[in-house]
């Protein structure tokens, strides 16, 4: 058996995105994607995926280039290569993340986040020459299926008059009736169980009043709301007073450490984060001052599958919850995170996953949720398979966009409806 990478093929994409608002504004039509393919010698190849954003294909272009002639299984040599390719310091100093949504950009995090692409394609590669599913190189699963959450966001029914965009069904989200609505389709169409709504788009008393709505609707199920950080403490607490006895948790009210330890301290509620604590240079600090309870990994952010494995060992040594964030993949990345999740003891709540709003997939065959949850497949390697007509027809729209979309940018989406939008300074409310 010859594992030596011979090729690395790199396919950045659009795929269709609804107009979901968040705090920043609203999700772009079409949003970018890369798939990345490592073949070995002996002509198998693996799959991985991750953020398609310039400042992404900048790294993962030399990137790939180093890895030819290395070893699919060799892991590790991951990121002593990674570390190795130059980030343009523009892309660092003084700038945010895409959407403002994971706090300030710095090298280490473009790297982790192009890392990870590779680190499950050649997961992929290696379980599929030796005839392991991915778990089963990450020690072995757990359990057999893993739960997934509804993910609701306010929504409008279409994207702006004259934006060229994919139609889908799920209708228009804009009040607590409009939430409901769309947690009744989630449950019919996928059997989610838990609910999430993304908040910080309307003042806090409506979606005070969103939520509310789902417990009536849903009595007893676990419900969560994150408004990116988008809160003042004050306005935290209020919230958190107001809901603390339908919530789950209250997912990244403030933003920051030291307003996250604050109304932790405060708010009786459990809080979760994806934004202050999405590197490991970032738990000592948030951990001992008990500023989250759960933190909501993203093997993207992390790093790959087995940094998630790790953080999950750091926060069961702290006490600390363990879930899974997620934006915009597609099926290569349900996988890779159904695989790790089934490694993961002690997952205790429902992870979350964008893939129902992703109408569009590079597979032959879409994952799909039986009763909520991901069946863990025993089938080598991640067990997808790339639908080679799909990646060129989604490249293509890639190849076809001016430019205008390639990079991610909800404020922008957003000024075309309303065009002196510019991102809300935080707190917003
Ligand atoms: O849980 C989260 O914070 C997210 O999923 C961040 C995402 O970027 C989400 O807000 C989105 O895609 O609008
Ligand atoms: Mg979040």
């Amino acid at each position: 058996m010859d594992l030596t990478i011979t090729d690395v093929r790199l396919t950045p994409i659009l795929v269709a995105d609804p107009p979901l608002l968040n705090t920043q504004g609203v999700h772009q039509p079409y949003t970018p994607r890369l798939i990345i393919e490592v073949e070995t010698a002996d002509g198998v190849t693996g799959l991985g995926e991750t953020y398609g954003d310039t400042k992404y294909l900048e790294l993962a272009r030399p990137f790939a280039g180093r890895l030819l002639g290395r070893s699919v299984a060799d892991h590790n040599g991951l990121f002593t290569v990674m570390n190795g390719v130059d980030v343009d310091r523009e892309r660092v100093v003084d700038q945010v993340d895409v959407g403002g949504l994971r706090g300030v950009q710095t090298a280490d995090k473009l790297r982790l986040s192009v890392v990870s692409g590779f680190e499950v394609a050649c997961l992929d590669a290696l379980g599929k020459a030796l005839g392991l599913p991915v778990h089963a190189l990450l020690g072995g699963k757990v359990r057999d299926a893993v739960e997934y959450s509804a993910y609701l966001f306010y929504k409008w029914a279409e994207h702006p008059a004259g934006v060229a965009a994919e139609r889908d069904d799920w209708g228009a989200a804009l009040d607590p009736a409009g939430v409901v609505e769309q947690a009744r389709k989630f449950t019919e169409r996928y059997g989610f169980t838990s609910f999430k709504l993304k908040g910080g788009v309307f003042p806090p008393e409506e979606e005070i009043a969103a939520v509310r709505a789902l417990a009536e609707a849903f009595p007893g199920h676990p419900l969560r709301l994150d408004p990116n950080g988008a809160w003042s403490v004050e306005t935290s607490l209020t919230v958190a007073k107001e809901l603390g006895d339908v919530l789950e948790y209250l997912e990244d009210p403030a933003l920051g450490t030291d307003a996250m330890a604050e109304v932790a301290a405060r708010a009786g509620v459990p809080l979760a984060t994806n934004m202050c604590v999405t590197t490991f240079a970032e738990i000592p600090d948030a951990f001992t001052r008990g500023a989250v309870q759960v933190v909501l990994s993203d093997h993207h952010y992390w790093g790959g599958l087995r940094n998630t494995q790790r953080l999950a060992a750091i926060c069961r040594t702290f006490g600390v919850g363990v879930s899974m964030h997620s934006n915009t993949h597609l099926g290569i990345s349900l996988a890779a995170m159904t695989h790790v999740a089934a490694t993961v003891p002690g997952l205790h709540h429902a992870c979350d996953s964008h893939y129902p709003w992703q109408s569009e997939d590079v597979l032959t065959q879409r994952l799909t949720f039986d009763a909520g949850r991901v069946t863990v497949t025993d089938t080598p390697g991640l067990g997808v398979e790339l639908d080679h007509d799909r990646l060129a027809f989604l490249h293509r729209r890639w190849l076809d966009d001016d430019g205008t979309l390639r990079d991610r940018d909800d404020a922008a989406a957003m000024r075309v409806a309303e065009p002196g939008w510019e991102t809300p300074s935080v707190p917003r409310w």
